[in-house]
Order: structure tokens, then sequence, then C-alpha cells
């Protein structure tokens, strides 16, 4: 947690103002019982009303002095507090934005967001609990033991006798309820894992009427939390009753010890009453202290899994931060045997990958779900890097590129299309901040998306809901082709993005792509034949490896998982003439 204190440390004058006031404030409070007591022995005893009314308005001096401070406190803890969140919130950002597809895949994005939210709350809560009570809650409680030995010695023995009492329980009760506040933390990522597939996944649960098996699954996840939770809460249940029959046993032996005192002359009514106020402080003072210990473990667990994302080196990093110069005569893409498996897989996902791609050339490639197109293409603007091999845009390997370099020249319209919520050009500038409307329509015009758009009332200026809901899947896929093609990348590159469009328009876009993106290298993924027939090259991939490379004609004659692909979806006689949906 203290590899944390960093953040602590940029609101140095609020941690130390704030702890003083709140000390101050504490002073006044352990000096209440002693102006009751003489208030009750001289100004009740004597019916000294002057007397009285001077002590009386001396403890709301003492009150109003120590509201002050109080809130003096208050508003450091919370200018501290709320900084710390908010520093630490925009590093963790920042931090899982430098990331790579392998951490994330890593962390899981629900345990990210989890970390950013609850976990932060919980560490911010902890700065104010820190700023606000670590200083007054010892120091009320020693201090009032000290005043209460000042009273009397032998009346103080009972409160040696009921303390370590109440510790005991404070400590039996605490040692077995904060390993439960880690496990609740574990338990609360579930849910927020389950809320997140079942709130993504709205129309598929309710197209395959799993409302219900979801609806148990999240009531499952729940329960478990809840019954941990209850179970926590009827140990902490049994805190306050505890404490306070010790206690009060504790204030009847005083009573009855110090009431025969009284009688004998020995102490005063006023110091009886005193001295049960310091053990009624004394015993709110040690419940704050536990309560401070449940806050520090629950941000000591948040604050190790905020620590282990702040701590987690992207696996992508830019060696060179100076652009480096493209050789043009050499192939635009090259792999060169290379081999990738992702983090904890048993077999790799890519192997012995040799191929070059030319500049300006159209390249498919095909293959069964699962044989590594997608993959094969997120090499590329190193969202993973090679496990083995090496891979060269314009004969410079990927890892020597500036990332910024890299991934200016690469457009990647991934499988998933993504928008954000804001107006279609706002989206569409992601891919050059400061394009024209011209361009944008150009764009447009090329995804095949410009007559939608046109059609829409606002045009341009029509604004995308959370997730693109308020425009169709294939819609949406067109908008993120655009937006690609707005930043005019070297390598345009479509993972299965046009697999929501009709034949009709997916034909129309690659015709326009051949007509619009001269010069541009574009990888076309598709499990449909039909839209990468005419590419220059298709590379087949079955299974992680190359199954074969050529034109249509080559590999249907040559290659068996081509031909096989090809026959699955056409007849032989059109897969061989090419009557493809064009
Ligand atoms: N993030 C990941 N973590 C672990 N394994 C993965 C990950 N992504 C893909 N894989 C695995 O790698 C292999 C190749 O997956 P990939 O997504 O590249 O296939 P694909 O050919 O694009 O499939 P599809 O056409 O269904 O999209 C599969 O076995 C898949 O399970």
């Amino acid at each position: 947690m203290w590899k944390l204190k960093q953040y602590l440390g940029r609101y140095k004058k609020q941690v130390i103002i704030g702890p003083l006031f709140k000390f101050t404030e504490a002073v006044l409070e352990l000096f209440v019982p002693l102006v009751m007591a003489r208030i009750i022995d001289i100004g009740v005893a004597g019916r000294d009303l002057p007397y009285v009314l001077k002590m009386g308005g001396f403890l709301l001096l003492l009150g109003v002095v120590g509201l002050g401070c109080a809130l003096i406190c208050q508003y450091s803890a919370s200018v501290a507090s709320q900084g710390v969140g908010t520093i630490l919130r925009n590093d963790l950002y920042r931090k899982i934005n430098s990331f790579s597809h392998a951490e994330i895949d890593r962390f899981g994005t629900h345990s990210l967001v989890t970390r950013l939210t609850n976990d932060i709350n919980q560490l911010q809560v902890a700065v104010a609990m820190l700023i606000r009570l670590v200083v007054r809650a010892p120091f009320l409680a020693i201090g009032a033991v000290v005043m209460a030995f000042t009273i009397d010695l032998k009346l103080s023995l009972i409160l040696l006798a009921t303390l370590p009492l109440i510790v005991l329980v404070l400590w039996l009760i605490m040692g077995k309820s904060v390993p439960f506040f880690k496990v609740m933390q574990k338990k609360l990522d579930r849910i927020s894992l389950i809320t997140r597939e079942n709130l993504e996944g709205a129309r598929v649960i309710r197209a395959f009427s799993k409302q219900e098996s979801e609806k148990a699954r999240f009531a499952q996840a729940s329960d478990d939390l809840a019954d941990t939770a209850v179970g926590v809460g009827r140990l902490s249940a049994l805190l306050n009753p505890l404490t306070y029959t010790i206690m009060n046993i504790g204030i009847v032996a005083v009573l009855w010890f110090g009431g025969g005192q009284v009688s004998g002359g020995d102490l005063t009514q006023g110091e009886i009453i005193a001295f049960v106020n310091y053990m009624t402080q004394i015993l709110l003072a040690l419940v704050v202290v536990a309560n401070l210990v449940v806050t520090f473990t629950k941000a000591s667990a948040s604050a190790a899994r905020v620590n282990e994302v702040l701590e987690t080196k992207s696996s992508i990093i830019s060696i060179n931060q100076t652009a480096v110069e493209a050789k043009t005569n050499m192939p635009q893409i090259s792999f060169q045997n290379v081999e990738f498996s992702y983090q904890g897989a048993e077999e790799p996902s890519l192997q012995g990958i040799t191929v070059d791609i030319e500049r300006g050339e159209t390249v498919g490639i095909i293959g069964g779900t699962g044989a590594g197109k997608s993959t094969l293409v997120h090499l590329i603007p190193r969202f993973y890097d090679v496990t083995e091999g090496k891979l060269f845009i314009d004969g410079v390997d990927v890892k020597d590129y500036p990332l910024s370099q890299l991934r200016k020249k690469i457009g990647l319209v991934p499988q998933k299309a993504a928008v954000v919520s804001g107006t279609i050009a706002e989206n569409l500038r992601w891919g050059k901040e400061d394009a024209s409307d011209e361009e944008l329509i150009e764009a447009l015009k090329t995804a095949q998306a410009y007559d939608f758009v046109t059609a829409l009332p606002d045009g341009l200026e029509s604004y995308i809901e959370q997730g693109g809901k308020n425009v169709s899947g294939g819609q949406k896929q067109r908008l993120t082709i655009a937006r690609a093609l707005v930043g005019k990348p070297e390598v345009l590159i479509l993972d299965d993005s046009a697999s929501a469009l009709d034949f009709a328009t997916d034909a129309a876009l690659r015709k326009a792509l051949r007509k619009d993106t001269a010069g541009m290298t574009v990888l076309i993924v598709s499990q449909r034949a039909g839209s990468i027939r005419h590419a220059d090259k298709i590379i087949v991939l079955d299974d992680g490896e190359v199954a074969g490379i050529g034109c249509h004609d080559d590999l249907f004659d040559n290659c068996a998982v081509y031909r096989e692909i090809c026959l699955s979806q056409f007849s032989a006689e059109e897969a061989k003439g090419g009557a493809f949906h064009e």
C-alpha cells in the first residue's frame, strides 16, 4: 500500500494540517468531561448560577472551536482523498491505455474496470480516514485513559480490567472478518464480469432465450457475495453488543465502587461522571480504531490490485523514439518464419508463417474459424509481438519503429466494429484529427456509407449513441471502414469487417476500394471466398499454418483446403468459372 504514498506526497499540506486540527479537536474533547465535573461539583452543588453559565459558555466555546477544527480537517481530507483518487484514476487509465492486447487479456476488462472504479474508491476512503481518524482515535483512547488515571487510581483498576477484554473482543472479531473482505472484492469482480457480459450481450441472450439462465447466473453470483457479506455482517454485529456489555459492566462497577468513595468523601459526583465519560470515550475510540483496521485492510487489498496494474510493463514498447526510414525497395510486409502463441496457451496460434506482401497489393486471407487469420493481422500493428521469427514493414523490423509511426501506416478495421458516442464526424476524425468534411465524405463514399449518412437528418453531425446502438451492424461496419480510410493508411486491413454487409454492398465496397485506394496495400480477412476471389494474392491458413499462397485459380487447383472452402460455398462450376457474387 505504501508504494502509493507518492500520491499522498502531493498533498503534504493537507496530510499535515488535517490531522493537526483533528488532534486539536481531540484535545478539546478531552477537556469536556473535566469541565462537566466542575460544573456539577462547584456550580450545581453550590447552586452558583453565574459559574454554571460561565462554564457552560466555556463548553460552548470548546464546541465551536472543536467544530472549526473538525471542518478544516474534513476539508483537508476531502481535498487530499479526492485529489489522490483523481490522479490515481488518471494514471491507471493512462497505464491501461499503454497496454498491449496481451496485458489486457491477462487482467480481463471486467477486472480493469473494477480496479479503476471500486478499488480506487476504497483507496479514497482510506486516505480520508487516514487524515481524519488515524491520529484522533488512538490519541483519544490513550488520552482518555490518562485522564481517567488522573481522576482516581483505584477506579482506574476497573478500567485496566475491562480494556484488555474489549481489545480481545475487537481482535477476535476483526481477525475473523478481515480475510472475508478480500474474498468479497474477488466476488465483486465476478459480479462485474457477469453484468458486463449481460449488458454487452443483451441481444444474443434474448435471441437464445437465455434470460432465465443468465438471471440465475447473476443471482448465484450475487447470492454468493451476499452470503459472504452477511457472514461478515453477523460477526461485525457482535462487536457493539459485546464491547458495550463489557464497558457497561465496567461502568456499573465504577458507579458501585465510586459511589462508596463519594460517600466516604474521597471522590466528588462530578469526578465519577467525568470518569464514566472517559470510559465511553475510550470505547468509542477503540471501535473507531477497529473500523480503521477494516478500512485499511480493504484498502491494502485494493492498493495491491491497483499497484499490480501500475507496475505491469507493457510488453509492447517503442524502443526507438525517432522515426525510422522505410526501405521502399523491400516488400511492404514480410513475415519471416513467424510463430505466435497467446500467453498461457499450450499450442502456438501461428507457426512457420513466411510470406511477402508487396506495396499496393490486395491480399485475401482465408481459412476456417480459429485458423489464425485475426491473429496474423494483429501482429502487423504490433497488438502482439511475434514469439519467434521476424516481421518487417517496409524492410524495418516492426519492433524498431516508434509505435506511433508504425500505427500511422496501418488502418485496421477490427472484426467487431467499435464506435464511440459522439457525432459521425467525430468518429471519423479518429482516423485524422484535421480531416476536412470533403475528406470524410470521400471516405464515406468508398466505404459505401455515404448514402445512409446523408439520409440522416443531421448528416455528418448525426449523433452515434454509446456502442453505436442507433445504427445497424452493417452501417457500423461501414463507418469503421470509413474511419480507417480517412487516415489514408499505407496498409488497410479489413479483419472480416464486411461480414454484416449484404453481397451487393460487399461487392460494391470491394470495387470502390480497388478504384479509390490505388497504391494502398489492402489485406482482406474473410470467411467468404467470394470476397477475396479477385485479390492479387490469397493466403490460406489452416490451423495456424499457411496451407497455400497464390491466386484463386492456382489455389483452387492445387490447395485442398482452399478448394474445400470454395466448394462448401459454391458449386464446382461457379467456383472454377469465377461466378462469385461481385
Ligand atoms: N486473446 C486470445 N487469447 C488466447 N487465445 C486466443 C486469443 N485470440 C485468439 N485465440 C486463439 O488463437 C487461435 C486463432 O484465433 P483467431 O482469432 O486468430 O482465428 P480466426 O481465424 O480469426 O477465427 P475467426 O474466423 O473465427 O475469427 C484460436 O485457437 C483462438 O482460440
